[in-house]
């Protein structure tokens, strides 16, 4: 038996002594006297006894080992031609900086900050500074526009909202403040205060309750770390369920820290004074997880770079990081590598730059096509590792764990789950399907440490979202199946979630939005692959009996539309107007038949379709976005 069988083995026989053990990696206030509290089954909470501060480990500890001359978050940012370096020393004194900023403000233990900003340290250390004084963060990816915003504004009901007077997308400057602004407006929750960091590429107006960052960390006393419960939020990251309200993962302080690092080690082989680049964003769990916490964790440093895979300025920039910061483990998702494959088909511009210390490249964020897994193997000769993971787990469920023992890769498949999680693939009646059958992939409780205990202040969305379909088990959401060796395979959603670019979003809020449209009667919106990002989403609309508009204009303000609701992020481009679309004679939408044709699969119409000669006025239109046959 294998070193990984005996740990897995362990970690599900034994998780009270498997995770106290891995608790011993962290710095404790009040070390866990136990691991699992069940008593509030099916909420778990791990370490209930423990107190500590996730600050504290992830920075002031390194110092005080005496590392604080050590490179702990090095800023590299093509868009802007700048970059900094931070050592641990320098990171804690702008993190206690900040969070005496915010403590002088009125923010404590358990009181929220937004965090709305672009890839720039101040993000990180705003995340950071929270966690110092027990505060709860929620960070806003930089991409969506107001109204989501503003829907996570009053979610989360935060005292004050970081952020920033422009965000840089390629060559364009995207003014903040008036995003900032608007989300406000249409908020109920009014956030007391606002920080700004003031960017030189666009400054923004402030108004009274806007403060500038600079000014205000100039003036505030250090704030020491605050520990606070292992069950106490650490923050709450906001992603797509299948209706338009998005869910607020929670995480707590203790499991996210010990399960984030025991991770560095065992699945992306990391230890202190080594360096990771996670080329995703703040906003992400990837970023949460591997660009500010991980790595900090675990006493490493990591790259923080705002700029594209393509395009900032050419398809090389991910090597020229490796070779810059002596990477060891980049991170990215399989989209990146798809951009750059297309733009240096060759991959020509790695010769450009000494990637001898790159050891190993990860992708996880949506399926990792053995195509991309091929040409990134042979450009790189170094291992390839797709893993799967999700926002709720926030770190990963299924990987090949090379810091334990690398296992043979089978393209396609992220490999095994790894130790703390009893992943199976059941049937709708519960029941384990047969090996290389797909079902919906599951995870038997108690979750392990660091995935979500329950969403904010929704314990019943918690259950009905995820622990309702299979008594006792915990609903990915993905469907799949297991082969032979155990290998898990992740085929795609069970829901009406897309996955675009790497960026989980919901077609119920797209379709949201497309109703809010004066002229449109009805609508749906589908996920179809896409070559480059996986997936995009393509909308349908019927408008309005009487409607004179010409289709043209109004599939144009559609467009529009979901940019301005949702944001660009949402890749929308294709919108269509259609005389009828298909339905159940009980009037529920055959989206999945719209997919399966859209695809080009040998989609059968259901038995239930009201009208099949819909469908048939559909298939061309399905088939080539122009509608050509
Ligand atoms: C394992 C758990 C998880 O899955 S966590 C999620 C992991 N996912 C990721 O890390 C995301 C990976 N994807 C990416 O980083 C990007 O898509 C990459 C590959 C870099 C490509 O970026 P890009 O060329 O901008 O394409 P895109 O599809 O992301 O963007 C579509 C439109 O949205 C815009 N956008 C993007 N980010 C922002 C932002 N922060 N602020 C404002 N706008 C943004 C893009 O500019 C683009 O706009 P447009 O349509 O071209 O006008």
């Amino acid at each position: 038996m294998g070193m990984y069988d005996d740990v897995f083995r362990t970690s599900l026989e034994d998780p009270e002594s498997f995770w106290l053990r891995a608790a011993q990696g962290v710095d404790w206030e009040v070390a866990p006297s136990r691991a699992l509290d069940s008593s509030g089954a099916p909420f778990y909470r791990w370490f209930p006894d423990g107190r500590l501060n996730v600050c504290f480990n992830a920075v002031d500890r390194h110092v005080e080992a005496g590392r604080g001359e050590q490179p702990a978050l090095v800023y590299d940012s093509p868009v802007t031609g700048t970059g900094r370096t931070y050592t641990y020393t320098q990171l804690r004194d702008e993190v206690a900086a900040f969070a005496g900023a915010l403590a002088g403000l009125g923010v404590g233990h358990g009181d929220r900050v937004v965090i709305y900003m672009p890839m720039v340290p101040e993000a990180a250390i705003a995340m950071l500074a929270c966690a110092r004084i027990g505060a709860v963060h929620s960070v806003v990816f930089g991409g969506f526009a107001p109204p989501e915003l503003a829907v996570r504004i009053d979610d989360a009901t935060p005292k004050v909202i970081v952020s920033a007077s422009c965000g840089i997308e390629g060559k364009r400057v995207i003014p903040y403040k008036p995003l900032l602004d608007r989300a406000i407006e249409l908020a109920g929750h009014k956030p007391q205060k606002r920080i700004i960091l003031q960017r030189p590429q666009e400054r923004a107006e402030l108004g009274p309750d806007d403060l500038d960052w600079a000014g205000l960390v100039a003036d505030a006393p250090p704030a020491a770390c605050v520990p606070v419960a292992a069950t106490d939020p650490l923050y709450i990251l906001y992603t797509s369920g299948t209706t338009g309200k998005p869910k607020g993962v929670v995480r707590d302080c203790g499991g996210c820290a010990v399960a984030l690092h025991w991770s560095m080690g065992a699945v992306y082989d990391i230890g202190p004074g080594e360096t990771m680049f996670t080329g995703s964003d703040v906003g992400w769990v990837v970023g949460h997880s591997y660009i500010v916490y991980g790595p900090l964790l675990a006493g490493a440093t990591t790259v923080l770079y705002e700029g594209k895979p393509v395009g900032t300025p050419d398809a090389g920039q991910f090597w020229r990081v490796a070779a810059d910061h002596a990477v060891k483990t980049m991170f990215t998702a399989p989209t990146a590598f798809r951009a750059i494959r297309k733009e240096d088909p060759k991959g020509a511009l790695t010769a450009d730059y000494d990637l001898s210390r790159l050891r190993y490249l990860f992708l996880a964020g949506e399926r990792l096509d053995p195509e991309t897994y091929h040409w990134a193997s042979a450009l790189l000769d170094i291992p390839v590792i797709d893993h799967w993971w999700q926002t709720e787990t926030g770190w990963p469920i299924v990987a090949n764990p090379v810091g334990i023992e690398a296992a043979p890769v089978k393209p396609g498949s992220p490999t095994r789950p790894l130790p703390g999680w009893d992943v199976r693939v059941l049937d709708p009646s519960g029941q384990p399907v047969p090996v290389g059958v797909d079902g919906a992939i599951v995870v038997k409780l108690p979750l392990p440490p660091g995935s979500l205990p329950t969403l904010w202040n929704d314990d019943a969305r918690f259950v009905a979202s995820y622990l309702s379909a299979y008594d006792g088990y915990y609903l990915t959401g993905d469907s799949g199946h297991l082969d032979e060796d155990g290998y898990v395979y992740v085929m795609g959603r069970t829901d009406d979630v897309i996955n675009v670019a790497g960026h989980r979003l919901s077609t119920g809020s797209m379709e949201e939005a497309l109703a809010a449209h004066p002229d449109v009667a009805e609508c749906a919106v589908i996920g179809v692959a896409d070559d480059l990002k996986g997936q995009v989403p393509r909308g349908f609309v019927v408008l309005k009996a009487g409607t004179a508009r010409d289709p043209g204009e109004v599939e144009a303000e559609l467009v529009q539309l979901v940019r301005e609701r949702i944001g660009a992020v949402a890749s929308l481009k294709e919108v269509a107007v259609v005389a009828a679309l298909p339905k159940t004679r009980s009037g529920k939408i055959l989206r999945k038949t719209m997919r399966g044709i859209a695809d080009g699969l040998d989609e059968p119409v259901p038995s239930t379709v009201d009208d099949p000669s819909v469908i048939e006025t559909l298939r061309p239109l399905l088939r080539r976005p122009d509608g050509t046959v």
